[in-house]
């Protein structure tokens, strides 16, 4: 049967890029997207801020919503301090499948937790599962109607200190508008939008930043 395309996005990885390079394995998925196959990888232009987010923040515990393929586990994974590791969810086997592998291809499997299912039912077994008392940051980037309640299932199961930083994708296009309305006008956060284009495409995106007051 016919390959998928987050398959034949790891071919590409596997012929282009050098193992154990997570630059290198960046650098194909991007060329792969702009001259084969668009896909909703956050890009180069918004990975840059996630890059430059990641770095200011320096953060100890990391959570990432929605894998994918694993283009922005590897650009968080690649910047974070010996030791650190992060933990994406990914509900769709097929997508984990080639997620696992674009992440070990880059050599980050040993800073990578990647965990199988919903957010909705990971998210409040996280504290048990894996010795997590709270994020220092989070990176939203699955279903877009499932950023708000996500935001307040980790309210609700105490996941937030005073100083976590949430930065969600694609708050203009395909638009999360319930989220930037919540955040923007919770007395609990204060938010800042960071303007870019949508992955190899020139229409308007962004990333916006949240960070929780307590
Ligand atoms: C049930 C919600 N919880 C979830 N828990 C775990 N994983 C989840 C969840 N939702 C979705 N996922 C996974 O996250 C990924 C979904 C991402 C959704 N992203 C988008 O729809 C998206 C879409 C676009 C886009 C923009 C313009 C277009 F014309 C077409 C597409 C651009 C992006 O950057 C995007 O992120 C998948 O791997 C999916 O299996
Ligand atoms: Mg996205």
């Amino acid at each position: 049967t016919r390959s998928t395309r987050p398959q034949r996005m790891l071919k590409a990885v596997q012929k282009n890029a050098t193992k154990g390079n997570p630059e290198s394995v960046i650098s194909a998925i991007d060329y792969f997207c702009k001259n084969s196959e668009w896909a909703m990888n956050v890009g180069d232009e918004k990975g840059s801020i996630l890059d430059s987010v990641v770095t200011e923040v320096n953060p100890s515990t990391v959570l990432e919503l929605g894998t994918y393929c694993g283009y922005s586990t590897v650009r968080i994974a690649r910047l974070l301090s010996p030791g650190t590791k992060l933990i994406t969810l990914e509900f769709n086997p097929a997508y984990a499948a080639v997620a696992r592998q674009i992440i070990a291809y880059a050599g980050l499997q040993d800073k990578v937790t990647l965990v199988e299912g919903p957010s909705s039912e990971l998210i409040p077994q996280i504290k048990e599962r894996f010795g997590i008392t709270t994020f220092d940051f989070i990176f939203l980037d699955h279903w877009k109607d499932r950023y708000l309640p996500d935001i307040k299932l980790f309210e609700e199961c105490g996941l937030l200190r005073k100083g976590s930083v949430l930065l969600a994708d694609n708050v203009i296009c395909p638009g999360t508008p319930e989220y930037l309305e919540y955040v923007r006008n919770s007395p609990h956060y204060e938010s800042r939008y960071y303007p870019a284009h949508l992955e190899y495409t020139k229409v308007e995106d962004g990333l916006e930043k949240s960070v929780f007051l307590g």
